[in-house]
């Protein structure tokens, strides 16, 4: 298993609207997330993890957003996004592991292929415990939070803080590896995820998106200042 215990995973994601889109940038703020202590990458795309490949030797948890108007799924939906991240450099292959219909094949079978084809550690992004049972018994090697808050199901919880419930049910359900991701944007929150029981904790917007914690900072300047 690639993510330690304790490990607190930085994502470099940065779309294509945002400034800092784009390796040169990634790159850079993988190294320093790791300079900052961070045992795990999570990153999007070819490039990106390509580059970040090329400047750190810490586990990258690589994805492929491809969005299609007719599936709801985007994160990693084929074998063959999985191979062409595998490829880049990824070591451990996220993908979203919902029952949702996808361009590709059925989730239980991209999961088979990608640790038997591959060789590769399945990251299976999922939003609820139903999902993470399935996921565990499809061969994933780690179930993560992810989703929760961005599928049908879960959309109660939009705009919610990260769930801690799901995240509690997962780690007594489960004899996999449990990680917390989506919406711990404080080190409070970090510390909360590893009392419940989180093998590693994913943190994306509130470490690598300046837009949007500048924002935060906008907001509460504004609330000051009608
Ligand atoms: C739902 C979805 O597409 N989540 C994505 C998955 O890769 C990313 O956009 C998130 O930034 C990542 O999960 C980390 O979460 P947060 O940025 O909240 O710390």
């Amino acid at each position: 298993m690639l993510i330690p215990k304790g490990a607190l995973v930085v994502s470099c994601q940065a779309r294509a609207d945002n400034p800092l889109h784009g390796p040169v940038y990634m790159s850079a703020m993988a190294q320093a997330a790791e300079a900052g202590g961070a045992k795990g990458i999570r990153a999007n795309g070819v490039e990106d993890i390509a580059a970040i490949r090329a400047v750190t030797a810490l586990p990258i948890i690589g994805i492929s957003k491809v969005w299609d108007d007719r599936f709801p799924v985007y994160i990693t939906p084929g074998f063959e996004d999985a191979a062409r991240i595998a490829k880049a450099g990824a070591d451990i292959i996220g993908i979203d592991a919902t029952a949702r219909p996808r361009d590709g094949e059925p989730v239980e079978r991209l999961i088979a292929r990608i640790r038997s084809e591959l060789g590769k550690e399945v990251f299976a992004d999922i939003s609820t415990l139903d999902e993470g049972r399935a996921a565990h018994a499809y061969g994933a090697t780690y179930v993560a939070t992810t989703l929760s808050g961005y599928t049908e199901e879960t959309a109660s919880r939009r705009g919610e803080g990260p769930d801690l419930e799901l995240l509690e049910a997962l780690v007594a359900a489960l004899p996999i590896p449990v990680v917390a991701e989506g919406r711990f944007d404080t080190p409070d929150l970090v510390a909360e995820a590893f009392k419940r029981g989180a093998h590693a904790v994913v943190v994306g917007t509130a470490i690598t998106n300046p837009r949007e914690i500048t924002k935060k900072f906008v907001r509460a300047a504004d609330a000051r200042n009608p």
